[in-house]
């Protein structure tokens, strides 16, 4: 199985904020969750890739093809979802139909007015009328209508209501079924991620941080509470980070092998706003619970 996204040592410099050798990639066939905090640079990465602005250093390869973006085919074949509406908002659905079909070879106009009926979007409302929840969902209809081999989503799921976002979240597995299809979803929803990606991807102040499994992630990292003294005997390599509290201390690790025997610690499966949390800490992981 090929990659379909290669990122490497990729360096975007802003005042105040830079990409620090990027570097990771996606194989096809799977889903991988980007997250971190505001500003961490899960945007600037993805518009890098999708060459919508210019990189300082490093190279991108899409399907094997370096600069991918920059080809007319291949970019046909990514389907892109940003948090804001990208059409005009005077056009209705039939519009955008219509509009897609003339840019894309691949246009699947039946499967664009199936998805946007599952979706309850009004056929003839202006885009302007809409919630934003409506033009969020118009947005995915129309990515997953012209044959695309990989889905884009930047933080696309936000401000959908849970039952809409385990629809698309559903969606987005029947998509992976084939397992040339591929999607690289950013999202701040942890939960979401959670339930769907296959990797999860961790950048924190424009480094990645984190690289994993999703499984193995969930399986090996572990939330432990205990006492001070129990905390400072843990060994310091599997520590991610420690929350003191008033009455206990709590301890993100990484492993928690030779740990499970021990009764003085109370060990819980760690979520992925916990290792968010954690990992994405401040100098010294430690942060002090109040
Ligand atoms: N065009 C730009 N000019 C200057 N600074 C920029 C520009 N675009 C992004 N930045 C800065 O780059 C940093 C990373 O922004 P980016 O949008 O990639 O973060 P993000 O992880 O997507 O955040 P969020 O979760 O809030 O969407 C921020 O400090 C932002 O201000």
């Amino acid at each position: 199985m090929g990659s379909a996204i290669e990122v490497r040592n990729l360096t975007k410099q802003y005042p105040g904020f830079a990409l620090k050798d990027v570097s990771f990639q996606i194989p096809e066939g799977s889903i991988v969750g980007f997250i971190g905090e505001n500003g961490a640079g899960k945007s600037t990465t993805i518009k890098a890739i999708l060459d919508l602005i210019k990189r300082d250093g490093g190279e991108i390869t899409l399907f094997g093809e370096p600069d991918g973006a920059k080809d007319e085919t291949l970019k046909e074949q990514i389907g892109v979802v940003f948090d804001e509406n990208c059409f005009p908002d005077y056009l209705n659905r039939r519009n955008v139909n219509r509009m897609l079909k003339a840019i894309y070879r691949g246009w699947q106009e039946e499967r664009f007015e199936k998805l946007c009926e599952r979706f309850g979007l009004p056929e003839k409302q202006k885009i302007k009328e809409y919630s934003r929840g409506m033009k969020m969902k118009l947005s995915i209809a129309a990515a997953m209508s012209h044959q695309a081999r990989l889905l884009i989503l930047d933080e696309a799921l936000s401000g959908l209501d849970p039952v809409v976002r385990a629809e698309i979240l559903d969606m987005l597995r029947e998509f992976v079924m084939d397992e040339q299809h591929t999607v690289f979803l950013s999202s701040h929803i942890t939960s979401d991620i959670e339930k769907i990606a296959d990797y999860i991807l961790l950048i924190h102040k424009g480094e990645i941080l984190l690289y994993e499994d999703r499984d193995t992630l969930l399986e090996e990292y572990a939330l432990i509470r205990c006492s001070a003294e129990e905390a400072a005997k843990l060994n310091p390599a599997i520590v991610v980070g420690i929350r003191r509290g008033r009455f206990d201390t709590e301890v993100l690790v990484r492993s928690r092998e030779g740990l499970e025997a021990n009764e003085d610690l109370v060990m819980d499966r760690a979520s992925l706003e916990d290792i968010l949390l954690y990992t994405a800490g401040e100098p010294g992981n430690e942060r002090c619970a109040g």
